[in-house]
């Protein structure tokens, strides 16, 4: 029986049909849907995006598209790759490849019109799967649609040539075994990632570092992060990782499944690593991270077991960030929702105004007005005028 690609939103989308017409106006079958969209529309899934191979030359896929006036990019004319730009968004179109050489980073690449040549340099069995745009009739060179319907994340051929081509795939295979694998995982693929992890480190960390992230922000990796680190694969990438981050992962998931929290990258990094702003810091710059995340990062890693006050914590550090410290402190962050951090109602000249001499005195005053305000969690205007007034008849009572 011929298995065919479910029908779904973006398969009836005109703008994708006018760039089949485009490429193939004849029904010759010279182009077809490729990788994550074919394997994610099998889950159910919407694709995060739409990506064809085909057997024309990039000339000549450039040429067609720039005959039926659809713009086209040359995105990596090197790797045979043009994107065609749509209503609906950018396709990438590829032309069919077989590797000729690799060294472990960058492989070396002839076009080739053999669908055959192009599956078998592909990563996992489930993202070589191709689907023709008309007929939805789907092309399954290497097992991928029992891989998929078993929920087995498994390397194509030799695992261990898959890896020495691309060493990033053996945190791809991680990524995707937490996004829908199944236990027990296949075993030639966990063995080959074990056996050559060492090969990570030859990476540009950035590669690594988007990686972990994309991972670390599925739903729920801990198990996935656990398996790593039980098949030293962790070590490579993580090495700061502790037997009790893992299990901090373990519980801040259950948190934030209780609180109904969004999955937050950072934070489930941070429970990986040990409390302390310092290691933080130098994983952050290893691993790449934006000057905003490395912040929240350090925010999240200067936890110290039990945070007092929620919305004084967040006062302090900031919405999110409190929210990150609470949830993997196993802490209650329902003070925070609906709540906006307020400013203090007063200013230095409400303080120069009751008499007292611009300078340092001003700025003590304020602070401790800010104290009681916080402590008294957060009062109106009116309240704080009170306190003011308190504070400066003291003061002045003291001398001051
Ligand atoms: N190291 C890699 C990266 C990518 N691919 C192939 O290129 C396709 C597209 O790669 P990418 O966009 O990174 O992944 P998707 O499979 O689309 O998955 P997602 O975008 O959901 O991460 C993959 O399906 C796979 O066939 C590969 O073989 N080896």
């Amino acid at each position: 029986m011929t298995e065919r690609l479910p029908a779904a939103a973006w398969t009836r989308r005109e703008d994708l049909a006018a760039l089949v017409t485009a490429l193939d106006p004849h029904a010759e079958g010279n182009c077809r849907w490729v990788g994550g969209v074919v394997r994610d529309t099998i889950l159910g899934h919407a694709p995060k995006d739409v990506d064809m191979a085909t057997t024309l030359l990039p000339e000549e896929t450039a040429a067609r598209l720039g005959q039926a006036g659809i713009k086209a990019v040359p995105t990596g004319i090197a790797h045979g790759t043009i994107t065609a730009v749509l209503d609906g968004g950018t396709v990438e179109i590829t032309t069919l490849r077989r590797d000729v050489s690799t060294d472990g980073r960058h492989a070396t690449v002839a076009f080739s019109t053999d669908w055959r040549d192009d599956a078998a340099r592909r990563d996992f069995t489930i993202n070589a799967l191709y689907a023709d745009p008309r007929s939805l009739e789907l092309f399954d060179y290497h097992g991928g649609l029992a891989d998929l319907a078993n929920r087995q994340v498994r390397f194509i051929g030799d695992a261990r040539e898959r890896i020495r081509e691309d060493y990033l795939r053996i945190l791809r295979y991680f990524r995707f075994q937490a996004r829908f694998g199944s236990i027990p995982a296949d075993k030639a693929s966990e063995e080959a990632v074990s056996e050559l992890a060492a090969g990570l480190k030859g990476l540009s960390r950035e590669r690594v570092g988007w990686e972990l992230m994309n991972l670390l922000g599925l739903p729920d990796p801990a198990p996935t992060v656990r398996r790593m680190a039980e098949l030293g694969v962790l070590a490579h990438v993580l090495p700061e990782a502790t037997e009790a981050g893992l299990a901090l992962l373990d519980t801040l998931i259950d948190n934030e499944q209780a609180a109904g929290a969004q999955a937050v990258a950072l934070r489930r990094l941070a429970a990986l690593l040990p409390a302390g702003p310092a290691l933080a810091e130098q994983v952050a710059a290893r691993l790449r991270l934006s000057i905003a995340q490395r912040k929240r990062l350090a925010i999240a890693a200067a936890r110290d077991g039990e945070e007092t006050d929620a919305r004084a914590l967040a006062y302090r550090v900031g919405i999110e960030e409190a929210r990150d410290r609470l949830l993997l402190a196993g802490q209650a962050t329902a003070p925070l929702e609906g709540w906006n951090v307020p400013q203090l109602p007063i200013k230095g000249g409400d303080i120069v105004a009751r008499g007292i001499k611009a300078g340092p005195e001003v700025a003590r005053i304020l602070r401790q007005v800010e104290a009681r305000w916080i402590k008294a969690q957060f009062p109106d205007a009116g309240q704080v005028f009170a306190m003011l007034d308190e504070i400066v008849a003291h003061t002045s009572a003291q001398g001051g």
